[in-house]
């Protein structure tokens, strides 16, 4: 054996050994702080891939308990990709909302924009190696007006066939469920990333697509796995990705299915537009006519928008509609007044206008509260060094954003933050005689309202433009299943949720009994 460090060697190995030890204890000894803290922040951020939610919430309580009312400190929290700088008070929220754009970056955290993308879907291998401009804005942004306003404007339009929809997926699904295992429990999750996938998949892609069974189940099965591939290559190191990577990007041809099927309905809209054809009513037709007027997006390009809208919405939606379910099965004191609802003049004020049922809106957005789907929201990256008002910096390429959970679970802004309030955002008078929660001081508001305390839809300059479709599309799955079925969880005491990094999904296998009323 021999040693490289010649100079403790004294022919001895045994003194060499000691010598070797010996140096490095004092080495040891002078690093100690150095080394402790990086490999603390190393075992942290990988902590962070299985706890960050929580992790998210006892730092806000930590820096809540230093602060004073409305001036929460910020903390930084380290993940693997980067560590991120939260704030919440009203201050901070105000600074990042009038910072330029040359100062934060309005790069969007969540599941839809080009950022997103790159970050959390890896498209290089689970979109054919789509080339996105990791800046919002740089293609355009014709997809907010799509998803914000012309969608909104034609809901009222696709609303009936979304409601049959709603009706007809679900019963079929169950019936499946109930043919396979010979029972009524199901996994509520499963049924509802089923049921979501159909019901966005009219909106999305009309009648050539969204009533094509094997395009659907396909685009299903793409969801899937970008989901699940994008998680696993984020935590590989660049080598191992790119031998990972193009396997995924050739498993079973999925990709270039959906990317074909869907690219060729978007070559003939294009001619069809071209030739003053009638204009169909779907978000494909929607992004055709946002994107830029130059021309300069091929067929390609719209298509890859529409697939990347396409997966942050089945995704998000199908989660929050799985943990309404968990909530109405462990509140069944508000299935009562809510099937009232249902059965009254307010389901029909809702088909007529797209809005009303105040009752199910407050249900929904205290179900969103308890159970918000992500610990953050409202990320943005500092592109110089930038300062907020309370003395908190940003170095360049800092990230920032705001602990959305922990701040919709603070008794300063929701009295009786952990209990489940379902009819807190009414008013006391539109409370059952039989039901009386508590309300919010600021009065009554609807789930998809912005305001200072609730940043779930996001904060400033992005928010999500797909909420007034969430809303809608939510109240007529609930109203189906309400009308037509008693639910119950099977296991009352199983825990509901996993966390992976700083999001929030409902356990897949979580099962609901789902017994038919005789109505
Ligand atoms: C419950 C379901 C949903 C939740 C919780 C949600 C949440 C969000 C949030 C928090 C943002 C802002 C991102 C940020 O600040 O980092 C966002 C953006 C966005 N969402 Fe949603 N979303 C949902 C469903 C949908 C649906 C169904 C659609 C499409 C139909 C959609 C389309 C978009 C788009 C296009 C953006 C980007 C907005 C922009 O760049 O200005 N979302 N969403």
């Amino acid at each position: 054996m021999s040693f490289s460090i010649k100079a403790l060697y004294d022919g001895t190995h045994q003194l060499s050994y000691s010598a070797i030890a010996v140096v490095s204890i004092i080495v040891l000894l002078i690093f100690k702080d150095s080394i402790i803290s990086v490999l603390l922040e190393r075992w942290n951020a990988w902590v962070y891939l299985f706890r960050g939610a929580h992790m998210v919430q006892s730092a806000y309580d930590k820096a809540s308990s230093r602060s004073r009312p409305h001036h929460s400190q910020s903390y930084n929290i380290s993940g693997p990709d980067n560590d991120h700088i939260f704030v919440s008070s009203k201050q901070a929220i105000h600074d990042i909302n009038r910072a330029k754009r040359d100062e934060l970056s309005l790069q969007c955290s969540f599941t839809i924009t080009p950022s997103d993308c790159l970050q959390m879907f890896q498209p290089a291998y689970t979109m054919l190696g789509h080339n996105w401009k990791d800046e919002r804005g740089a293609e355009g942004i014709g997809y907010v007006r799509a998803v914000g306003t012309l969608l909104p404007n034609q809901l009222l339009k696709i609303m009936p066939d979304m409601w049959e929809y709603a009706q007809s997926t679900f019963d079929k699904l169950f019936k499946e469920s109930q043919a396979k295992t010979g029972s009524n429990e199901a996994s509520a999750y499963d049924l509802m990333k089923h049921t979501i996938c159909k019901l966005n998949g009219h909106m999305f892609f009309g009648t050539e697509l969204g009533a094509n069974e094997v395009f659907m189940s396909t685009v299903f099965q793409y969801n899937e796995i970008v989901l699940n591939a994008a998680e696993v290559l984020r935590i590989m190191p660049e080598w191992l990705k790119s031998i990972v990577g193009p396997l995924i990007k050739r498993y079973g041809g999925i990709q270039q299915r959906v990317f074909s099927m869907l690219n060729e309905v978007v070559i003939q809209r294009l001619e069809d537009k071209k030739n003053g054809a009638p204009e169909p009513n779907d978000l494909i037709q929607w992004i055709i006519n946002t994107a830029p007027k130059d021309g300069s997006w091929t067929p390609g390009r719209i298509t890859y928008e529409v697939i990347t809208i396409w997966f942050g919405s089945v995704h998000a939606l199908s989660s929050t509609t799985a943990f309404a379910i968990f909530d109405l099965c462990q509140h069944q004191e508000y299935i009562q007044p809510l099937r009232a609802e249902i059965e009254g003049p307010e389901f029909e004020a809702l088909l007529q206008t797209t809005r009303g049922m105040p009752l199910l809106d407050s249900f929904i957005k205290e179900s969103i509260r308890m159970n918000p789907m992500e610990a953050m929201a409202g990320r943005r990256q500092a592109l110089k060094p930038f300062s907020f008002s309370d003395g908190t910096k940003l170095a360049k390429g800092d990230w920032t954003c705001v602990p959305v959970k922990a701040m919709l679970h603070d008794a300063q802004y929701f009295p009786d933050p952990l209990g489940f309030n379902g009819f807190r955002f009414v008013s006391p008078e539109q409370h059952p005689e039989t039901l009386r929660t508590i309300t919010q001081p600021e009065g009554p508001s609807r789930a998809v309202d912005i305001s200072p305390n609730f940043h779930y839809w996001g904060i400033g300059g992005i928010v999500c433009p797909g909420r007034f479709y969430v809303a809608v599309a939510m109240k007529l799955v609930l109203a189906h299943i309400l009308q037509n079925y008693d639910i119950d969880l099977v296991d009352k005491d199983a825990q509901q949720s996993d966390i992976w990094r700083t999001y929030i999904l409902p356990k897949e296998k979580i099962q609901v009994r789902f017994t038919p009323r005789a109505i």
